[in-house]
């Protein structure tokens, strides 16, 4: 793969910062547009099940405004599907959420919920939504998006994030593993979940890896550096990695 290595910014936490309060600043749609002016390539928004940052109204107002792709992260619910397909982002992640969680905690079990995921999958790609898998990068999750039929799947770092030395890259090793089955099989391939500055370029050296997408750090680091800059670092990490 190698090429140009997609940039997805996550504005889950644009949203966080605004709820805090029940204002309507920040407001993530304008932190999308001004990430896409900086270089994103696309812009991930995860609704989840309790709103807990980004809202339906929000969503809405991304489908309609975005110039780049939108990637709506969801749960595997009737929900979430209905909300898809009436704003027919350009992509649709399928993501575990359990309420009491604080952030995502590791992938979807494709494997194990296959009877229920593939209809899902099927109704997407029938909307002409790309659908990816947020999974581990384990060969039966990889084995498990074949058998669905996902065109993408997302693996998740957050794993590599949280280890350190030997550990970590071993893990590293298991994603590069992971993507390079994947893409063997046609599949495209993203990462993501806690990467930042310190950690994004071993992950994008993979040459398998199409995108990736960031969001928490770049938010955070943004109240000291501003959006702009900061997405603009990131690009230019994760292009001097290729
Ligand atoms: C799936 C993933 O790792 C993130 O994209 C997800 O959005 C994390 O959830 P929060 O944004 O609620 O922390
Ligand atoms: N799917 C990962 C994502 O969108 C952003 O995760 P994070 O950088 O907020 O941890």
């Amino acid at each position: 793969m190698s090429g140009h290595l997609r940039l997805g910014v996550n504005i889950d936490h644009v949203a966080t910062v605004r709820n805090a309060r029940g204002s309507g600043y920040p407001d993530p749609v304008r932190a999308a547009l001004l990430a896409a002016q900086a270089g994103a390539d696309g812009i991930t928004a995860h609704l989840r099940e309790d709103r807990r940052h980004i809202t339906d109204d929000d969503i809405a107002r991304l489908a309609a405004e975005l110039t780049v792709p939108l990637n709506l992260e969801m749960a595997a619910t009737d929900e979430m599907l209905s909300i898809a397909l009436r704003h027919r982002p350009h992509a649709a992640c399928i993501v575990p959420e359990r309420r009491e969680e604080r952030t995502t905690e590791g992938g979807l079990d494709a494997a194990g919920k296959h009877n229920m995921l593939a209809p899902m999958v099927s109704e997407l790609k029938g909307a002409n939504i790309r659908v990816s898998l947020f999974i581990e990068p384990d060969p039966a999750q990889i084995e498990a998006a074949i058998r669905l039929g996902a065109p993408v799947v997302e693996l998740h770092t957050g794993r590599y994030c949280e280890l350190e030395g030997e550990a970590r890259t071993a893990e590293l090793r298991r994603i590069a593993d992971a993507a390079a089955l994947a893409a063997k099989n046609g599949i495209e391939v993203h990462a993501g979940h806690g990467l930042t500055f310190d950690n994004v370029v071993p992950i994008a050296a993979i040459p398998q890896l199409a995108e990736l997408n960031i969001g928490h750090f770049l938010i955070g680091e943004a109240i000291f550096e501003g959006l702009a800059p900061v997405v603009k670092r990131m690009r230019d990490l994760m292009d001097a990695a290729r």
